[in-house]
């Protein structure tokens, strides 16, 4: 049996904080007394064949936190140090961590200031795939694959609802478009793949009692690269230059049923909401909007005559829950227009 030391440094289970810190007492055959850091006085009894989870404190900021950009190089790889460390790196807005060739990605629910601008994101671009845990390296290690290796490459996001999926595609795809442009220009084929997420969103997600933009169906998005011709040292990197040709979205397992039924609290898919929303904007005499007003009775003569009392829908009413907090379901319904007709090639 392992001996420890007085004063040794560890974790144990807590009902509320899941994990506290702690340190060894005394240890014999028969038992480890423990104290708690909150609390000094406090005494808990192991007993001598439960695990120990020791505790370190491997690199730390001035705040005395683990921030630890990939939990392989943690002293203990164990559950409360890897829970720990991701927690303290959340606290200071670091929702990237690797753990070896994978990224884990922390939901902030919240905009971090410059975590994606623009000039983050050319600054990934123009550098070699590094040790900063962020979604834009990752895009860049599979881009560089893409064009230095010549090899078709696999971007797998999995979490549960809620975790932050939908958005990291994004963030992949927008690298992934943008990759190449050296002299900044998005060509039309890019803008595309950039602009069909609202129109699929609209039509496959829906408001849950986890997330108010949850995706109800899986998709396999297929991006198609070709060189451009030119090295990429306008990049400011070694290497070959690809430029996204084309690309192609595979859906499948739709949930059909929310279409005719909701449970409380939840919404059926967006869609149908926006565009209630707009008709009955666009049957009002209210001028103080006039261009939006005839960007929507433009779409309505199209298509939605008829939408615009939400009440009359049995399929829409199914929840008490109609409109989603901060967002307007008009302007959504605008930039889906929009967007609409982005991709049929029309201008708006
Ligand atoms: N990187 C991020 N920065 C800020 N907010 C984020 C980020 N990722 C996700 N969110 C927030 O969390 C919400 C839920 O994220 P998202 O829809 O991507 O989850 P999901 O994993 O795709 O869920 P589902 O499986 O239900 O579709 C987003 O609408 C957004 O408000």
């Amino acid at each position: 049996m392992q001996t420890y030391a007085q004063g040794t440094e560890i974790w144990i289970k807590h009902e509320e904080e899941v994990w506290i810190q702690a340190e060894i007492v005394t240890a014999n055959d028969k038992e480890i007394i423990v104290k708690s850091n909150e609390d000094p006085n406090s005494r808990i009894v192991l007993g001598p064949h439960e695990p120990i989870f020791l505790r370190t404190s491997d690199v730390f900021t001035s705040e005395g936190l683990s921030v630890l950009d990939d939990l392989c190089q943690l002293t203990h790889l164990h559950e409360p140090a890897v829970l720990s460390s991701l927690q303290n790196r959340f606290d200071i807005d670091k929702i990237y961590t690797f753990t070896g060739p994978i990224l884990i990605a922390l939901n902030p629910f919240k905009g971090i200031p410059n975590l994606y601008d623009e000039d983050v994101l050319r600054s990934f671009m123009s550098t070699k795939p590094s040790s900063k845990p962020h979604v834009f390296n990752t895009a860049n290690a599979t881009y560089r694959g893409i064009c230095d290796r010549k090899k078709s490459q696999t971007v797998l996001i999995s979490g549960e609802s809620g975790a932050g999926k939908t958005e990291t595609t994004k963030f992949v795809m927008k690298f992934l478009a943008m990759a190449g442009a050296s002299d900044g220009e998005v060509t039309n084929v890019e803008k595309q793949v950039l602009e069909s997420n609202p129109l699929l969103e609209a039509f496959g997600n829906a408001r849950t009692l986890r997330n108010d933009n949850s995706s109800r169906f899986g998709k396999f998005i297929e991006l198609q690269f070709r060189s451009s011709g030119k090295d990429a040292a306008s990049l400011g990197v070694a290497g070959e230059n690809c430029r996204l040709c084309g690309a192609r979205i595979q859906t499948y397992l739709l949930e059909k049923v929310r279409v005719c039924d909701q449970q409380e609290g939840e919404r059926n898919y967006h869609l149908f909401y926006e565009a209630c929303a707009a008709a009955a904007l666009a049957s009002q005499s209210n001028y103080s909007y006039p261009q939006r007003i005839q960007n929507v009775k433009k779409e309505l003569t199209l298509n939605l005559e008829g939408f615009s009392d939400l009440s009359t829908f049995a399929y829409l009413t199914r929840s008490s829950c109609k409109t989603l907090k901060d967002v307007d379901d008009i302007e959504m319904f605008e930039r889906r227009i929009h967007v609409r007709h982005c991709l049929s090639g029309a201008k708006t």
